[in-house]
């Protein structure tokens, strides 16, 4: 099977600021990554660089069979990127069902198929983005990304700041994406074994560097391995 992403080589980081040092690695369509490690060694950093939001010093990108290194933002969620940025970027004066329809693209992703996984926004349909809980701006975020019918999600942080019962809740609603649908994802989690237990790939950065790549399940039973590469926070 062809690989829906590679990454070759990327040093990226925040004008001459070098935060992401030489990081390679390939997905395959349908899979799913953790993506961990310690506060500030370059987690969000990697997600904003495949989303072309930050500055690229060297290295290639390739998705879905074109070279992306270049290209713009709004190119990238063209070519199939969704992206759950960490700060949810709610539209205050727009309802829950005016920010789904805004971006919705054809596919099977449409109002009535995120409704049924976000039972809660269907009910919620005509609040406004203000008015959510932040565990509801979060479905949103993650709804808006689906409705634009990505090849590949990429979840930043998802569960920061919720309370745990709706951690979980996402947490199962982000398994199921995985499992049953064959969502391809890159999650970015504080809570690692929470993390491990979603995906089937776990890679841990340190000081922008990949330091280990194994399966979701090895790195979970390992928890002595695990405390040293990830501050594990649940
Ligand atoms: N906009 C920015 N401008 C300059 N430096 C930045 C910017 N955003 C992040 N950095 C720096 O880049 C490094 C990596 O930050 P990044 O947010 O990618 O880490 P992270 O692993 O996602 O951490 P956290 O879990 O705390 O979000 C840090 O040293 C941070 O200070």
């Amino acid at each position: 099977m062809t690989d829906l992403l590679t990454v070759e080589g990327l040093c990226a980081g925040y004008g001459l600021a070098r935060v992401l040092d030489n990081i390679s690695f390939t997905m395959k369509p349908g899979e799913s990554i953790a993506l961990l490690g310690r506060n500030g060694v370059g987690k969000s950093t990697l997600m904003r660089t495949l989303m072309g939001l930050t500055r690229r010093h060297s290295g290639t990108i390739r998705f879905a069979g074109a070279d992306i290194s270049g290209a713009s933002p709004h190119a990238r969620a063209r070519a199939g990127l969704g992206w759950v940025p960490q700060e949810r970027a709610m539209w205050p004066s727009l309802t829950v069902e005016e920010h789904l329809t805004t971006v919705g693209r054809h596919g099977a992703w449409d109002l009535a198929a995120v409704y049924e996984v976000f039972p809660r926004l269907k009910e919620r349909r005509t609040n406004m983005g203000n008015q959510l809980s932040g565990g509801e701006q979060q479905m949103v975020a993650i709804a808006r990304a689906l409705m634009t019918n990505p090849r590949l999600l990429l979840l930043d942080e998802p569960m920061e700041g919720l309370a745990p019962i709706i951690v979980q809740e996402l947490a199962a609603v982000v398994t199921r994406l995985i499992r049953d649908t064959g969502l391809s994802v890159i999650v970015v989690e504080q809570h690692a074994r929470l993390a491990l237990s979603m995906t089937a790939r776990a890679m841990v950065l340190d000081r922008g560097r990949i330091v280990h790549e194994s399966s979701s399940a090895d790195l979970l039973a390992d928890g002595e391995k695990l405390g040293r590469l990830v501050a594990v926070a649940a």
